[in-house]
């Protein structure tokens, strides 16, 4: 059930652990417990209104508080608590925090996708054009600036406008050729598969940004929704899909100097059980299968074989070719990327940008609300 902002309180009913609201603009009623209610009291002496943080902490408080009395009117709702607290909650406030944020649904694709977002440089000054990519990047997963200079700077430029750079050990802004500064296959000339990054790190980046500033021969970049091929199989068998989301696989990155691991699990649920993220990269992927039992490995090969099948379905593929100039974003926790050999010169410019920084910016211009 969403609500929708000011809307009118009707009646308010006190239960024995909660407050029943209703309103004229939903036909459900939202239930408020009594303990939620007072340790959100947002008056002076609860809440520290600078700092957006709580004074009290909840052991401050009695464990059975409730209402002494509770009236309404002008969409706000009155308490004196049996602490003897005065609270005042704005029925905006309550609707607000009663439900999950709201999103832009995604659309799942297959193939070349002509909806994806594309703005200029010149648009990056404007928020309503920032937001329309940042939609395209919730809905679809992808979206394109074009009107780059073909170099680094400029993609450091643009991206920064919008969002800091997520440093790894790969750097902040990255160029890659086919040199092994770093022993990845991307720093290659050889073809990469469909796959996410960083899998070995607890905090994958969100948006990963790729401008092809130089090429001479190959290199078609290639683009997967993941979420698609999440949902063919489902469609195949949701047992796959059940175990794809229970099962934490390592992954891991091995140079001279560093060893890094972390274990998670391939496909990621939101509270409300939506899928929030897909973490596929079998290149990436370690050999250590425990705390895995041997007798449910099966399952699980058959599980990841499936997801497979369908990321590497052609139909599914978008092979596309970026040209010096334009940057594409990608939505790392649900668009998989790779890339056709080549030959000769390339030079492939980019970042990362954090999950958190990119859902701020998405709230900031209300893109979530
Ligand atoms: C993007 N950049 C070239 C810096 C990293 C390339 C390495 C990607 C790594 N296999 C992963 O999946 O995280
Ligand atoms: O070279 C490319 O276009 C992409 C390389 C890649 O897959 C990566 O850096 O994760």
């Amino acid at each position: 059930m969403t609500y929708k902002r000011s809307e009118k309180i009707k009646h308010v009913n006190n239960f024995n652990d909660h407050l029943e609201v209703i309103t004229d603009g939903s036909s459900s009623t939202l239930k408020l417990n009594y303990f939620w209610l007072r340790e959100n009291c947002r008056c002076e002496k609860c809440f520290n209104n600078t700092t957006n943080q709580r004074h009290l902490t909840i052991i401050d408080l009695p464990d059975d508080v409730k209402p002494d009395s509770c009236s309404f009117n002008d969409g706000k709702i009155k308490i004196l608590w049996s602490d003897k607290h005065n609270s005042i909650y704005s029925l905006d406030w309550i609707i607000k925090y009663s439900q999950p944020e709201i999103l832009p649904d995604p659309i799942l694709w297959s193939g070349k996708l002509s909806e994806a977002t594309t703005i200029t440089c010149n648009d990056l000054n404007s928020k309503t054009k920032v937001a329309d990519l940042i939609r395209s990047l919730i809905v679809y997963g992808v979206g394109f600036v074009n009107g780059l200079e073909p170099t680094i700077d400029s993609t450091e430029k643009v991206v920064t406008s919008m969002f800091p750079v997520q440093r790894t050990f790969f750097g902040d802004m990255w160029k890659v050729e086919k040199y092994l500064t770093f022993l990845d296959t991307a720093y290659t000339n050889e073809f990469i598969g469909a796959h996410t990054d960083n899998t070995y790190f607890n905090d994958a980046a969100g948006l990963q940004i790729f401008h092809v500033m130089k090429f001479e021969e190959g290199g078609q970049s290639l683009l997967v929704d993941g979420f698609r091929a999440v949902n063919d199989v489902e469609n195949v068998n949701p047992d796959f899909v059940k175990c794809l989301k229970n099962v934490k696989v390592e992954s891991y990155y091995s140079d001279e100097t560093r060893l890094i691991t972390h274990f998670d699990s391939i496909l990621k649920y939101s509270p409300c059980n939506r899928l929030n993220q897909i973490r596929y990269n079998l290149y990436d992927r370690s050999p250590r299968m425990v705390p895995l039992p041997a007798e449910q490995q099966g399952l699980f090969y058959r599980s990841l074989r499936c997801l497979a099948r369908n990321i590497q379905n052609p139909n599914g593929e978008w092979w596309l070719k970026l040209e010096p100039g334009t940057a594409v974003f990608i939505n790392n926790w649900r668009v998989l990327h790779g890339r056709a050999s080549y030959k000769g010169s390339r030079i492939l410019g980019g970042c990362y940008v954090s999950m958190g920084d990119f859902l701020s910016k998405a709230r900031m211009l209300k893109v979530i609300i």
